[in-house]
């Protein structure tokens, strides 16, 4: 066949197609639009159409039937209205661009070659019986992302099904018109991917359907790993991999998994309004997104301030200057296995002794001792765990207290009390009475009934609260148990003076209601294996993004409260940038679960090719990294003589990217105080630029400060690293900023250093990049 005959006969079936989808959306349309007047005339004519007689109880019960058929009839019609308007946003979608891929594939043993069209959804021709597109998630069109033309196979539902593919074709489609098609080898389209990458960035991720490179598939096909661990390289496709397995998996499991079961954690707020629009993209419902912190925030909130991580990594990256090892020290060893250990043989004393009870008073009044209480807890078995004997100590206590209630009912307090109760309080009183005739009250006459029966109501209603906290072992004094650990002497694992500095530190701040990051998941796990942890076992599959950046001690934790989860960690070791993430107890680097698999990503995609050599050459491991062949500018390095040339260049920057019509321009610092700083000087000059800190929900186009910690998982058009000086970046951690900071950039990359450029870009080799040295602000250089 003639490559013009191959062209217009695509070119005829993509507008076959697009038009049949247009004929099935005016179809849907006119449909709902009936559907629509029919919901208007049952609402208005609601009343009508049902009898409503009230004055015999069979009347009433047969009104009550009546409503109910009516109001079911209205909701299955609204139902059928909004899954129609679900198809239709597929339709239309489909109809821009019904399909993206082609494969033919002749199974073994067969004579005719099957042709299979991959799209975002699927699409039966008129009879419904041939497949116009295939969904890009049906097993067949696996093969698409797998194989290269030659022999191939997938999974079929009940068996594996092999043959060969004798082509492989891409497609680009606008507005339901082909405008172009590559026949492709392995590698989906270098063509289409270099067109694709080559875009300017946007506020929001697209999904990468379309492109999905072979190692990806094999994230977003995942069956067989309970927990699946993927350590990638900045850029790799880590997010958008496990984006397109959300949607994957949520049409794999359809029958059993729903969108609200599954939860995405990411690294900040921002970050959930960039990738919102992914999984919507491939037709599919949002998965709930949260940050760990808010987790966190929202279980100790209200007993507690609870510091940020990212307070906690600027806290870090001021102990370099101020000497100060305690707090280092902490982040350490409260975030690896050992401080479990340590939490851990801890709770096993409580057992025996240690407990702190709080007393539970009532209006001022002491009802139980907290002397009590701890004789009673541990008069009980010592065989017996902590929480049974708690579950043995409520019942007990509700038993005395249902004593003293009695013992109240003649008290003064309760008389003057009611004195102030309104007529309709009486009146409600009464009537409940009557109703419910307790049987305490027997022997009294009305008016003394009607009196005792509203004490006993009106305490009861006083004594909710304090009955609903020893429900929930309130009276157990968590934190002050918790800091007895501290009064102890520590383990083996750390020096004896090393942990009397740290358990100095950590009672100065939780006296003072402050948790420090590092202390936020240790005590909340210490407080749940005491009282009993709120498993949710609804939820059944979670993801973690950035997951190097969290602890063992949290992962473990998360574990403990979604019992029933399957886990996707995604993360890159070298973008770890928390203090206890560097060590080599990193969660990416450590076979943490039992039925764990691992899979590496070395190519990066975001990046030009220049801009990963330059960065890949200051990370230790950093020969492994591959750049996606796409080629851009070399990075440019400034190293300028004072602030106020860096300031000068950071404009010219700005200016130069500006009118080379890059809308995403990062400036991107270390600390928050240093993006706050520059954002004030750039303002004036730049009204359309803004500062991301940590309150920041959504991302506007323009010019963003914003420090690296932030800029997470997100990209830019352009990136300039501000102050990437000598003294900035010296340690492992700010390697890791640094390297974090300028893997944003997807076209180029400018970074400004003060006085003396940081020793990690000066093992870069210098063909990687243009240096200049700047003295003064003339332009000479
Ligand atoms: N197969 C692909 N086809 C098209 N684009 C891709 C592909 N894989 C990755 N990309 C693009 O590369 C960029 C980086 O992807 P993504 O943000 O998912 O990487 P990441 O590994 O999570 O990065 P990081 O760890 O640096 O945050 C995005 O623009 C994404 O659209």
């Amino acid at each position: 066949m003639s490559e013009n005959k191959d062209w217009q006969q695509e070119f005829d079936r993509v507008k076959y197609v697009s038009q049949f989808v247009n004929q099935k959306i005016q179809r849907i349309k006119k449909y709902m639009t009936t559907l629509k007047e029919r919901v208007i005339d049952i609402r208005k004519d609601f009343w009508d159409d049902v009898t409503v007689n009230l004055s015999e109880l069979d009347d009433a019960i047969e009104t009550q039937a009546s409503l109910k058929q009516q109001a079911e009839f209205l909701s299955e019609r609204e139902r059928s209205h909004g899954q129609l308007g679900q198809q239709l946003s597929k339709l239309l979608d489909l109809k821009e661009k019904p399909y993206f891929g082609r494969i033919d594939f002749i199974e073994q043993g067969d004579r005719q070659t099957e042709e299979i069209y991959i799209g975002t959804a699927s699409l039966m021709d008129e009879q419904e019986e041939e497949f116009l597109v295939y969904d890009w998630r049906a097993p067949i069109s696996s093969m698409y992302y797998d194989y290269a033309p030659g022999p191939a196979a997938y999974e079929a539902v009940t068996e594996k099904v092999d043959g060969e593919i004798t082509l492989k074709r891409q497609y680009v489609i606008k507005q339901g018109q082909l405008t172009g098609m590559f026949d492709t080898g392995l590698t989906i389209g270098d063509h289409l991917l270099q067109s694709v990458l080559g875009e300017s960035s946007d506020t929001k991720m697209k999904s990468i359907v379309a492109t999905i490179q072979r190692e990806q598939n094999k994230i977003i096909r995942n069956e067989k790993s309970r927990i699946l661990v993927v350590q990638g390289v900045a850029g790799s496709g880590k997010t958008s991999a496990a984006l397109q397995r959300v949607a994957y998996l949520l049409y794999r499991y359809r029958e059993e998994l729903k969108a609200d079961q599954m939860i995405l954690f990411s690294p900040n707020p921002l970050f959930n309004s960039y990738v919102a629009s992914v999984l919507p993209e491939l037709g599919e419902e949002n998965i709930k997104q949260m940050t760990f912190y808010h987790y966190v925030d929202q279980q100790l909130g209200n007993r507690f301030t609870v510091e940020s991580p990212f307070e906690q990594l600027e806290a870090t990256l001021k102990q370099r200057e101020q000497h100060d090892q305690v707090r280092l020290q902490a982040m350490h060893y409260k975030s690896s296995e050992a401080y479990q250990h340590h939490v851990d043989a801890f709770l096993e004393q409580l057992k025996a002794q240690g407990l702190v009870f709080r007393n539970i008073r009532f209006r001022n009044q002491l009802l139980f001792n907290k002397d009590t209480l701890n004789h009673f807890f541990y008069q009980l078995p010592s065989n017996m765990s902590i929480q049974n004997r708690l579950v043995k100590m409520t019942e007990w206590l509700l038993t005395n207290l249902k004593e003293k209630e009695r013992g109240f009912l003649k008290a003064e307090w309760l008389e003057d009390e009611l004195e102030l109760l309104d007529k309709a309080d009486f009146q409600e009183a009464y009537y409940e009475m009557q109703s419910e005739q307790e049987e305490q009250f027997e022997s009294y006459n009305d008016s003394e009934k009607e009196a005792l029966y509203l004490k006993a109501k009106w305490l009861r209603k006083q004594l909710k609260p304090l009955r609903q906290k020893i429900t929930q072992f309130k009276y157990v004094d968590t934190m002050k148990t918790y800091l007895q650990l501290f009064e102890q002497e520590g383990t083996a694992e750390m020096k004896d003076e090393e942990w009397q500095h740290i358990a100095r530190f950590t009672k100065q701040h939780i006296t003072q209601r402050y948790l420090t990051w590092e202390d936020a998941t240790p005590f909340l796990y210490f407080e749940r294996m005491l009282i009993g942890f709120d498993e949710n076992r609804m939820i059944k599959h979670i993801i973690l993004d950035e997951a190097q950046d969290y602890s063992t001690f949290q992962l473990k934790y998360l574990a403990r409260i979604y019992p029933s989860c399957r886990m996707t960690l995604l993360g890159d070791v070298n973008q770890a940038i928390y203090y206890h993430a560097l060590s080599e107890q990193n969660v990416l680097q450590h076979h943490h679960y039992d039925e764990q698999s691992f899979i590496t990503l070395w190519r990066s995609y975001r990046s030009t090719k220049q801009i990963i050599e330059f960065s890949k050459a200051f990370m230790p491991n950093g020969s492994k990294i591959e750049a996606f062949n796409r080629s851009g500018s070399l990075p440019v390095v400034l190293e300028v003589e004072n602030k106020t040339i860096a300031e000068h260049k950071l404009y010219e920057a700005i200016d130069g990217y500006t009118n080379k019509g890059f809308n995403n321009i990062a400036v991107i610092t270390k600390t928050l105080k240093e993006a706050e700083e520059l954002a004030n000087l750039i303002k004036p000059t730049y009204p359309e630029s803004h500062l991301v800190n940590i309150e920041s929900h959504t991302f506007n186009p323009g010019v963003q400060i914003i420090p690296t910690y932030l800029a997470k998982g997100i990209e830019f058009d352009a990136v300039i690293v501000y102050n990437a000086s000598a003294t900035h970046y010296q340690d492992e951690l700010e390697r890791n900023l640094l390297y974090t900071g300028c893997t944003r950039a997807m076209h180029a990359l400018t970074v400004i250093a003060i006085e003396e450029v940081s020793a990690y870009i000066k093992e870069v080799p210098t063909q990687f990049y243009h240096y200049y040295k700047v003295h003064q602000i003339s332009g000479k250089q």
